[in-house]
């Protein structure tokens, strides 16, 4: 039997600049790796197997289970993996903007890696988020569609994070088509200047200092879809909070604090799911 900790990510900032050739959306985006937030048990078997349990929320996945898919993926490409049962305990649930699937099918690349499988090179295909949770980096600044990436060196205890689960969720594809409507290829920065925004986004928040709201491209969209986050946000500049945003495209919304500044955090807010806190 085999255990792997399953990461998910926050979005420190996120630009889209431009269309790849392959569809996908140009990001400039600076990922921060959270948890561990879910737990893969692996069993080799005689048929494949995924018992999912959600153990705060109540969820489901749609669909066939992104670890299948990764399966599907590599034995086509004619590397031979026995049959596994995997068990998967998970305290993240999908379409939160947190790469919920995406650590997942990381933690198995990771399995499958450590049993001699030379697997690294399905993780861009599978997600653009897999890379990165695949990689060692805790955090980094990703561009491509989220597979070109750049460890930063961060001060590992520096910040609390708070990540806030509302009810509602949000289907990356389908934010991603609105997006499009709402920006009609005209994006807000180019690949320069959203590299050197998250630069000093970053820069600001190793050495401390108050930020506010962070930079999403996907935020105008959410906030007026759903003015709830005002309320939440407001929490956090009250509890002392030194940034806080939207991670990915939605829903889940996140905060930072200075470790010694930290004294909790919690919502009485009706439509909160679940508070992490990491
Ligand atoms: C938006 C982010 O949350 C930022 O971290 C992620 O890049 C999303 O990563 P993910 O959920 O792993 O995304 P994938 O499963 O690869 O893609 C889901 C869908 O989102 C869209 N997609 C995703 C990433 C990207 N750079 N451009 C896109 O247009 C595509 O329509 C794709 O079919
Ligand atoms: N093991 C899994 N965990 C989570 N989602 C999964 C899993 N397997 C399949 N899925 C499906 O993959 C999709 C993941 O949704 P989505 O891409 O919106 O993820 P997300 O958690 O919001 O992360 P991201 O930040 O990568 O967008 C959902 O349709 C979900 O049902």
């Amino acid at each position: 039997m085999e255990f792997r900790n399953c990461w998910g990510k926050i979005n420190l900032s996120l630009r889209v600049v431009g269309r790849l050739r392959s569809g996908y959306h140009e990001l400039c985006s600076i990922f921060f790796k959270i948890g561990p937030v879910d737990c893969l048990t692996i069993n080799e078997s005689v048929e494949d197997n995924v018992r999912v349990i959600f153990s705060r929320t109540k969820s489901g996945i749609q669909g066939r289970n992104i670890l299948l898919k990764t399966l599907d993926k590599i034995r086509a490409a004619g590397i031979a993996i026995p049959p596994l049962d995997m068990r998967l305990e998970k305290r993240v649930p999908p379409g939160t903007g947190l790469g919920s699937g995406s650590g997942d099918a990381a933690a198995l690349l990771d399995y499958l890696v450590s049993a001699g499988y030379p697997v690294e090179r399905f993780a861009a295909e599978i997600g653009a988020d897999v890379p990165f949770l695949l990689s060692q980096a805790p955090v980094a600044l990703a561009r491509g569609a989220g597979e070109k990436l750049a460890p930063l060196q961060a001060p590992s205890a520096r910040w609390r994070v708070a990540v806030v689960i509302p009810a509602w969720r949000c289907v990356t594809a389908d934010m991603f088509v609105r997006l499009d409507e709402y920006f009609h290829d005209e994006w807000k920065s180019t690949g320069g200047r959203a590299r050197s925004e998250a630069c000093q986004v970053f820069d600001r928040l190793v050495r401390g200092e108050f930020f506010g709201l962070l930079p999403n491209d996907f935020s105008d969209l959410l906030l007026r879809e759903h003015g709830e986050y005002r309320a939440l946000f407001a929490d956090f500049y009250r509890t002392g909070a030194i940034a806080w945003g939207i991670s990915g495209s939605g829903s889940s919304a996140f905060a930072l604090w200075n470790e010694n500044d930290f004294c909790g955090f919690s919502t009485t807010l009706p439509w909160v799911e679940d508070v992490l806190i990491f």
